[in-house]
């Protein structure tokens, strides 16, 4: 099996189209991914998608469904039929929005999406979870909702990477772990709370790194992206 040299997702946050192909054509498709999340997709619609891919991008659609099972199913097919590497729903929707969304993937022709959960976003620490009623530790949720997705016959979950090392022992070595909330040591935490390195997320496990504003608000996001490749390539 070919290893992946492709860890590194940025996520093109911007408003417009022309600000997240001007990003692109900086970056090199044969070393990272992009991701199109709510702001950008909702702006653009699915011809950002097909732009990227036309420049050569495998692109993470990150619109994290969560809904229905009929409808999140629905919503995954139309990601899949776009052609996307990777879509997510939230694991919180349940084992059975879960199953009929990879139910429906396996209904696509020839497709090769990669279909992952959110467990708690990386924004989120204990006290956010008390207020919606789960008086319960980030980590002992995130491990409840992976195997869940695991057992929903997901490929894998997006968490921090605080928590990858102790879910590689209780999840297959072949479930994808997508981690954002990375943060290079000199760079703004933001909104985000569960954080860790690039160098310490791949060090525990990670799969992908998913990173947004390090590199995409830096004064030179070419340069920025290229520190975190030196920081990686000794490791990948
Ligand atoms: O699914 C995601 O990609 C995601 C899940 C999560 O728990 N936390 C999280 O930050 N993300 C996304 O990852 C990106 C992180 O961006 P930065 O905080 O700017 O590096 C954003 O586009 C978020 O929407």
């Amino acid at each position: 099996m070919s290893v992946d040299k492709k860890r590194v997702i940025v996520a093109l946050d911007y408003p417009d189209q022309q600000q997240a192909l001007a990003m692109a054509k900086q970056l090199d498709p044969q070393r990272c991914r992009v991701k199109v999340g709510k702001e950008l997709f909702t702006r653009c619609g699915p011809g950002i998608v097909e732009a990227l891919q036309s420049q050569g991008f495998e692109v993470f659609l990150d619109l994290k469904f969560h809904d229905i099972p009929n409808t999140t199913a629905k919503a995954v097919r139309a990601a899949a039929e776009l052609g996307v590497w990777m879509v997510n729903v939230h694991a919180s929707g349940g084992r059975k929005m879960m199953e009929a969304a990879r139910n429906e993937l396996e209904q696509v022709n020839g497709s090769n999406t990669l279909l992952i959960a959110v467990t708690i976003l990386t924004s989120m620490e204990r006290s956010d979870l008390q207020e919606i009623g789960l008086d319960i530790d980030p980590l002992e949720q995130v491990k409840r909702l992976a195997a869940l997705t695991e057992r929903s016959g997901l490929h894998g979950v997006v968490c921090s990477a605080q928590e990858v090392k102790p879910l590689r022992d209780i999840i297959a070595p072949d479930f994808k772990l997508v981690t954002p909330g990375i943060r290079p040591a000199d760079a703004d935490v933001g909104d985000q709370k569960r954080i860790m390195t690039p160098s310490d997320a791949i060090t525990a496990g990670s799969d992908y790194l998913v990173i947004g504003r390090p590199i995409t608000k830096a004064d030179s996001p070419i340069e920025s992206l290229a520190r975190i490749d030196a920081e990686l390539s000794p490791l990948i």
